[in-house]
């Protein structure tokens, strides 16, 4: 059985109240409560990157010894990897934003099903465990729902590299029949998919011989998992370009490494400043994960300062802008076009400015759910497939309050972007999805001044 020391834990059983037990049933559905319509003023502190820590967490399965990793977001996501780690057998201990992981007993190749199927990241660790003991069985992954989100590149991918894989009984088994293990390749993706080119580069880390993979993802957080495996012994080239070349190392060894700052948080955080006309600070951000958002905040009439070397400071007060802010087109792209995951929080904010702007989202081909619910604030959003008409409202009338649900991550956080900017009083409910992607949430938007607070009811 694995061993966890959280001193989260450790806390709770010091309090005698805690140690009643809970009610038999007992259902949990967070709600966030806004009271709308004031700025934000202050500094806010970006956490650790999500979508970095995932692949990251999942990579330390290619490594012998101990990994400890700085700078781990406190996540519902964070912590469903780390339970799928101890479901396989890896020792996890977390302590304050650290968790450092142990692979060297792992007594399984196949994964909970149940906390796969939480997100897509769980899926990652595919590639490290066929790479490292020569077979994996894992179930399919969970993640926003947002599209279709298939996993056919992750097994040509692995194909290419000389693994049997089969999809059976809703899981992917694979396994290296040669006796060697992995064997380094050429493989074209079709798309620069993200989980696809972390799985691969992943798994080409521990094959035999070199490994070319073109038609990669370019995202940050390519960069930082290739920042992570060099660490621990492995030779990867190319990170951040179109194409990687890695040449196979016999193993790797765990080693200590910060993850990057979340580049869609600090987003998120500028467009919270930009919806509500405030002016707030940031750090650590990295501008040049940021140019398209600062570009097009920029344009629209946003004041942005660069403090020092990862710090930020937004004003969209009026005054300091034009008149008001001005609407914007946007299309989304994979890096360094225009992020998909900031595109549901830039409706929000288009959805106040002047004139009408132009979303295309061209990642995924379903990722306007949350445009019914931004219609409940007041928002006037026409969309015709994967494009929405923005009738920004400028100083027209202001968003109203109302009740609305959160059904994915960044489509519920732009109703949180809504409901601050909104007049009167918002309850979303199925904020769980969104405690999946945002550290400290409501503790980070009242540090800036917001009306915030969570409601959490129990029902027996
Ligand atoms: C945990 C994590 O890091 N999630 C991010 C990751 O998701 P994820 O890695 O799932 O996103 P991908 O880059 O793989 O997806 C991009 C496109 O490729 C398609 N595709 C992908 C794999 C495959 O085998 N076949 C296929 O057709 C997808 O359906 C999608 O249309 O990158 C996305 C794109 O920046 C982000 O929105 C997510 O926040
Ligand atoms: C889509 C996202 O996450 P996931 O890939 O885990 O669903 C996201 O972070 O916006």
């Amino acid at each position: 059985m694995a061993s966890k020391f959280n001193p989260l834990c450790a806390c709770l059983f010091q309090d005698p109240k805690q140690l009643s037990p809970p009610p038999k049933t007992l259902i949990q559905d967070p709600k966030l409560i806004i009271k709308g319509g004031s700025t934000l003023s202050g500094h806010v502190s970006i956490s650790g990157s999500k979508n970095s820590a995932l692949p990251i967490l999942a990579a330390t399965l290619c490594c012998s010894g101990s990994s400890n990793l700085k700078n781990v977001p406190c996540l519902s996501d964070t912590r469903t990897m780390a339970s799928i780690l101890e479901s396989l057998g890896a020792q996890v201990m977390t302590f304050n934003g650290e968790i450092v992981v142990n692979t060297d007993g792992l007594l399984s190749v196949e994964p909970d099903s149940t906390e796969i199927g939480k997100l897509r990241g769980g899926f990652f660790v595919l590639g490290p465990l066929l790479a490292r003991f020569g077979e994996a069985t894992v179930g399919l992954p969970g993640g926003c729902d947002i599209g279709a989100r298939p996993v056919d590149l992750y097994i040509h991918g692995l194909q290419a590299l000389g693994a049997t894989v089969e999809l059976r009984d809703g899981k992917v088994q694979a396994h290296v029949s040669n006796g060697k293990g992995l064997t380094g390749a050429s493989f074209r993706l079709d798309c620069p998919s993200v989980g696809a080119t972390e799985t691969l580069m992943m798994a080409a880390c521990l094959a035999e011989g070199n490994t070319v993979i073109s038609n990669a993802a370019q995202e940050p957080e390519i960069i930082d998992l290739a920042g992570f495996l060099t660490n621990c012994g492995a030779v990867v080239e190319g990170a951040g370009t179109d194409t990687l070349y890695i040449s196979g190392r016999r193993r790797l060894y765990g080693s200590e490494y910060s993850i990057m700052p979340d580049r869609i948080e600090a987003g998120t955080y500028m467009l919270a400043a930009a919806i509500t006309r405030s002016h707030i600070s940031m750090s650590p951000v990295i501008y040049s994960n940021l140019t398209c958002l600062l570009d097009k905040l920029s344009h629209a009439g946003c004041k942005i300062l660069q403090l020092s070397d990862d710090t930020l400071e937004l004003s969209a007060v009026p005054g300091a802008t034009r008149d008001n802010l001005q609407g914007f087109n946007i299309k989304t792209h994979p890096f360094p076009g225009f992020p998909t995951d900031l595109q549901p929080l830039t409706m929000a904010l288009l959805s106040t400015c002047k004139g009408i702007s132009v979303i295309e989202e061209t990642v995924f081909e379903n990722r306007m759910s949350h445009v019914t619910e931004l219609q409940k604030f007041g928002a006037k959003i026409q969309v015709c497939g994967s494009t929405a008409l923005v009738f920004g409202k400028g100083n027209a009338s202001p968003l109203c309050g109302c009740q609305v649900i959160a059904t994915d991550l960044r489509g519920g956080m732009s109703l949180v972007l809504a409901g601050l900017a909104a007049e009167g009083c918002t309850e979303i409910s199925g904020i769980s999805h969104v405690d999946r992607g945002y550290e400290s949430l409501e503790m980070k938007l009242q540090g800036l001044g917001a009306n915030v607070t969570r409601m959490t009811s129990r029902i027996q």
